[in-house]
């Protein structure tokens, strides 16, 4: 971590013991393009980083900017909610006017850091990975796949906003280009970091809101920063300056020269380094991040238990699937099979939807993954309507799911073409699809008894959430509990 300077060696740093938000401010501990960061105390001796956003030399044209960042910064800070993000303590607006330079300045309060992933690399041996990178690449997977799936963007995932806290764990920093997604994609200031946006990124127009920003130029970015822990600072693509490695970047794109990934990157990874780099946005959206990761650091199956065989083989099966964009459950089961809880004829399911669930049942060979119970998911999700939205959460459709994770289910729907979620046939049909494969990831992983419940858990939060929690999440239990409510009314 840079330290740069002491406090008040620079006209807008604080003098020492400056008090921000209840906090007195120490030593810088670092400045990025848009404002410093300096250690603090809370009044109760807690440990803490101040970060100051302007008003300082900037320009008027420069402040239009600095005020989306610092919106942003806000925005995103006040909701993260992770073990893998930077918690926000505190926010204020200095207002101090014996100090020009610091009066109006936004003040965020930070849990502080030890030190940034900028900083392990600096240390680095080229063509080794760095110590703790694959602990350190899953939490960073862990504390992305939060923010895609809550509907945000980062938006600037770099080596300089990966902190390591004291105890080692790796958390996200800086939300200046964090964006909230609108649908597919979410608008932020042109400012990523030319080493880590996605190729796709220097031929987006910008408009009068920014760039558009979807969550596949963060699993760019992951991929970026993956090949870089692994192999002791190697950048993916060659290039003296951050300039040429972003035009070897596009030419890869472009299809005018292949990926070629360092020796040095381990075998196992490079399936998932491979699809975090796919030229195409479409199909780095089709992977699901999380799986790839799960899938790289798996370690080889033991002979024995077998189920930690079963659960390496599913684990891999896994980032097979969401590498070829086309997952599919184990062990298709014939069709044509009379399917028990089979929805009654009087229930409130409509019509319409009936065909499509039984059909999407019918597919899974598990016995517990029934039309009543899709219904009953469909029911307590939208209430089977077609045009629901939770924009807050990015879901959306009958069976409310996140465009990205949607793509990997979507092959399940019958027809050629292009699939959509806000389309109740696809949706039903990649929901059975999904719900078949969560099934049995919770059976490998021994969990047999009251799968319905524990389904539907993992389709609200996943199948790893479900295991490592022993059962159903409580944040989920109402929302399990309607479930099976309506289960029962359909007879299931
Ligand atoms: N919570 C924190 N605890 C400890 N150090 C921090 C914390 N947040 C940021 N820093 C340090 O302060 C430096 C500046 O952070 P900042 O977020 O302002 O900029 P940056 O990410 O380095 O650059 P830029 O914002 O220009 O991309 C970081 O590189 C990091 O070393």
């Amino acid at each position: 971590m840079t330290r740069a300077a002491r406090p008040g060696d620079r006209a807008s740093d604080p003098p020492a013991g400056y008090l921000v938000a209840g906090y007195r401010t120490g030593e810088l501990l670092g400045a990025g393009a848009w404002g410093s960061v300096y250690a603090a105390r809370g009044p109760d001796g807690t440990q803490a980083a101040v970060k100051l956003l302007g008003p300082a030399r900037l320009s008027p044209g420069q402040r239009r900017t600095m005020a989306q960042i610092a919106h942003s910064e806000l925005r995103f800070s006040r909701r993260a909610d992770h073990p893998n993000l930077i918690r926000t303590l505190a926010v204020a607006t200095v207002d101090d006017p014996a100090h020009p330079a610091l009066d109006g300045a936004l003040a965020l309060v930070m849990e502080r850091a030890a030190r940034s992933l900028q900083d392990l690399l600096a240390a680095a041996r080229p063509g080794a990975p760095v110590p703790g990178a694959e602990r350190i690449l899953t939490e960073v997977c862990a504390g992305l796949t939060h923010m895609h799936r809550a509907g945000w963007v980062h938006g600037d995932l770099k080596p300089a906003n990966v902190l390591l806290m004291p105890d080692g764990t790796a958390k996200l920093a800086d939300f200046g280009l964090t964006a909230e997604l609108e649908g597919t994609h979410a608008y932020a200031p042109p400012l990523g970091s030319p080493d880590h946006v996605p190729p796709e990124w220097w031929s987006e127009r910008t408009g009068a809101r920014g760039v558009a920003l979807r969550p596949s130029a963060d699993v760019w970015a992951f991929g970026v920063l993956a090949h870089q822990l692994l192999t002791g600072g190697l950048h993916p693509f060659l290039g003296a300056t951050a300039r040429a490695r972003s035009l070897a970047a596009q030419a890869y794109a472009r299809g005018a020269a292949p990926l070629r990934l360092d020796a040095a990157l381990p075998r196992r990874w490079r399936a998932a380094v491979t699809a975090c780099l796919a030229a195409d946005r479409e199909e780095r959206a089709r992977g699901d991040l999380r799986a790839l990761v799960a899938a790289a650091t798996a370690r080889p199956a033991a002979p024995r238990p077998r189920r930690a065989a079963i659960a390496g083989l599913a684990a891999c099966a896994a980032a097979v699937l969401a590498l070829t964009g086309a997952p599919e459950p184990f062990m298709p089961r014939p069709t044509g099979r009379a399917v028990p809880g089979t929805i009654p004829a009087g229930s409130d399911v409509p019509a319409a939807y009936r065909g499509m669930i039984e059909d999407a049942a019918r597919r899974c060979p598990e016995p517990e993954i029934t039309p009543a119970l899709l219904a009953a998911m469909l029911k307590a999700e939208s209430g089977f309507d077609p045009s629901a939205a939770r924009p807050e959460t990015g879901e959306y459709g009958i069976a409310m799911w996140t465009p990205g994770v949607f793509n990997a289910w979507a092959k399940a729907a019958a027809h050629p073409g292009p699939k959509d979620y806000m389309d109740p046939g696809d949706a039903i049909a990649a929901m059975g699809n999904y719900v078949c494969w969560l099934d049995q990831q919770l059976k490998h992983r021994g969990m047999t008894r009251g799968l319905p419940a524990l389904v539907a858990a993992a389709y609200r939060t996943s199948d790893k959430t479900v295991a490592e929690e022993g059962g159903v999440p409580a944040r989920v239990r109402p929302h399990v509990d309607r479930v099976l409510r309506y289960l029962a009314d359909y007879g299931g």
